[in-house]
């Protein structure tokens, strides 16, 4: 379906209302005058951080997924003590699970004795329920409330590879920006800090006043997301609907819903350049094998998928029209989207978009593109050819390809397999065979170890429910305590002020 071009006389009305739609799927206004630079891989993040902490005179503010207990760690840490040392306020908020290493060794105590302020998000307890697959999952550094880091990078050595063994760094990438946005920037830090604890005291909340030098002329949104929110979920649906050419993707652990997918179907089957980007050999194996079960239906719709050649490819980054870019930490997949606290940084400028559409096609060089092959439309590896990314337009479909392929053996989606089987969705191709096979078998052995060892579904099942039925056990018991002890209280005089709204709040509560 061609996408028709608004009359001019409606151009104005659609941008205000295409604005309205993003700040509110967001929950982030637009605020212009930033400087935004765009950083690539640990060789220009790491040294942009290190040298910014160094020359920290009034505070460091970071909230990171994982700190690590290696090389990079130690520098990183080593850097924080001394700067706190030197009477810096350093506060440093990091994942329980993500930092469990360092957390349960004795890897803080320099910085705590320093002075620095240390917090783990969401340590494991007895009361946390379900909500402890809830991770902060942000890479956020806040230099002197003004100077702000936000990417897709950790604190730990494996972003800089191997070289020893030949092994290249990870892929991934980053921004640093200063201008107004920093104060969103301290207001989502200060937000992470007091779900752990007491709040940062007023006097850090607010960025000292702005030099003329960092301001900038970049439009963009913090999107600061936190459980349950799905605020990026929103963003990204509604861009794969508002681009009108290319959209093009980047994700380390691609498990797209079945919603955005079909998002990402319809804006290719609209002629938009739809490309995904994911690595081939992750870190976390299994999730590169799940990302392989969604290629084919996006195959079919015209969405074109490359695999990353090198080690890893751990970017969280997407371009549309290059107009709109977006780089952070949340991956597509529920867990960022639904679980996590993340960190996303959307930029509406057309210089930036296209540096990072430009570099999206310079990662495809290094990749390596799956299609269908041919009349079997089975999905195959095939070399990019280069000339095909250098143009905004989508090539005329390429030719078939023709051998068996890693990632063609594990395209089959499970719950595909299962929609053709029991409810006969489509039609289903030879070459699909043994794919079938296997997830058949998979199921068939699952079956046999539950009716053989039923503990090992039943006992992390009752886990979960003790602990879950637990924590809302607490929760209610806490409830009526509460209640409880307001009613033996004496009723405060009434505020002229207290609205209707709150009123109601309160009287559905107490019922
Ligand atoms: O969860 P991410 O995207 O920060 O990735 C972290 C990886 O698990 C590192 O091994």
């Amino acid at each position: 379906m061609p996408i028709p071009s608004p009359a001019p006389s409606n151009q104005d009305l659609i941008r205000h209302l295409a604005e309205q739609a993003l700040s509110r799927s967001a929950g982030a206004p637009l605020v212009g005058g930033n400087q935004v630079e765009l950083l690539y891989d640990s060789v220009e993040n790491f040294p942009a951080w290190e040298q910014a902490i160094a020359s920290s005179q009034d505070s460091v503010f970071i909230e990171m997924y994982i700190f690590a207990n290696d090389a990079f760690g130690l520098r990183m840490r080593d850097l924080l003590t001394e700067r706190a040392l030197a009477g810096v306020k350093v506060c440093v908020l990091y994942d329980w699970l993500g930092s469990w290493k360092a957390h349960l060794g004795s890897f803080f105590k320099p910085l705590l004795a320093a002075g620095a302020e240390l917090r783990a998000y969401n340590p494991p307890s007895l009361t946390s329920g379900l909500s402890m697959l809830g991770r902060n999952h942000r890479k956020l550094i806040v230099i002197d409330r003004r100077t702000v880091f936000v990417s897709g990078l950790c604190i730990s050595s494996s972003w800089e590879g191997r070289p020893e063994r030949g092994l290249a760094p990870w892929r991934d990438t980053g921004v640093k920006l200063c201008g107004p946005l920093a104060a969103d920037a301290l207001a989502a830090f200060a937000d992470s800090w007091a779900s752990c604890g007491s709040p940062l005291p007023e006097a850090w909340l607010s960025p000292p006043p702005e030099p003329e030098e960092a301001r900038g002329s970049v439009a963009a949104r913090l999107i600061a997301t936190t459980p349950a929110t799905a605020q990026m979920m929103r963003l990204d649906l509604l861009i794969a609907c508002f681009a009108r050419r290319t959209l093009w993707l980047t994700d380390a652990y691609f498990m797209g819903t079945s919603m955005y997918l079909t998002a990402l179907k319809q804006a290719a089957r609209d002629g938009v350049d739809v490309r995904l980007l994911v690595p081939r050999s992750s870190d976390i194996g299994w999730i590169a094998t799940v990302s392989r079960t969604q290629y084919r239906p996006l195959l079919e719709a015209g969405v074109r998928v490359f695999e990353w050649d090198g080690p890893m490819i751990h970017a969280k980054t997407a371009v549309a029209d290059g107009r709109w870019a977006r780089i952070g930490s949340t991956n597509l997949n529920l867990s960022s989207w639904l679980a996590n606290r993340e960190l996303d940084v959307a930029v509406e400028d057309q210089a930036l978009a296209e540096k990072l559409a430009q570099q999206f096609l310079l990662d495809l060089d290094h990749s390596t593109e799956v299609i269908l092959a041919g009349q079997r439309r089975r999905p195959t590896l095939t070399k990019p050819r280069p000339k095909d990314y250098h143009g905004l337009l989508l090539p005329p479909r390429t030719a078939a390809i023709s051998g068996a392929s890693a990632a063609a053996r594990q395209a089959a989606r499970i719950g595909d397999a299962l929609g053709v089987v029991v409810r006969g969705t489509r039609t289903v191709d030879a070459s699909e065979a043994s794919a079938f096979l296997t997830i058949g078998v998979a199921l068939l052995i699952c079956a046999g170890l539950i009716a053989f060892f039923p503990w090992l579904v039943a006992g992390p099942l009752l886990f979960l429910l003790l602990l879950s039925g637990g924590a809302i056990v607490a929760k209610a018991c806490g409830l009526y305590w509460s209640r409880r002890g307001k009613k033996q209280q004496p009723p405060l005089p009434r505020q002229p002020s207290q609205d209707a709204d709150k009123d109601n709040q309160n009287s559905q509560l107490d019922d």
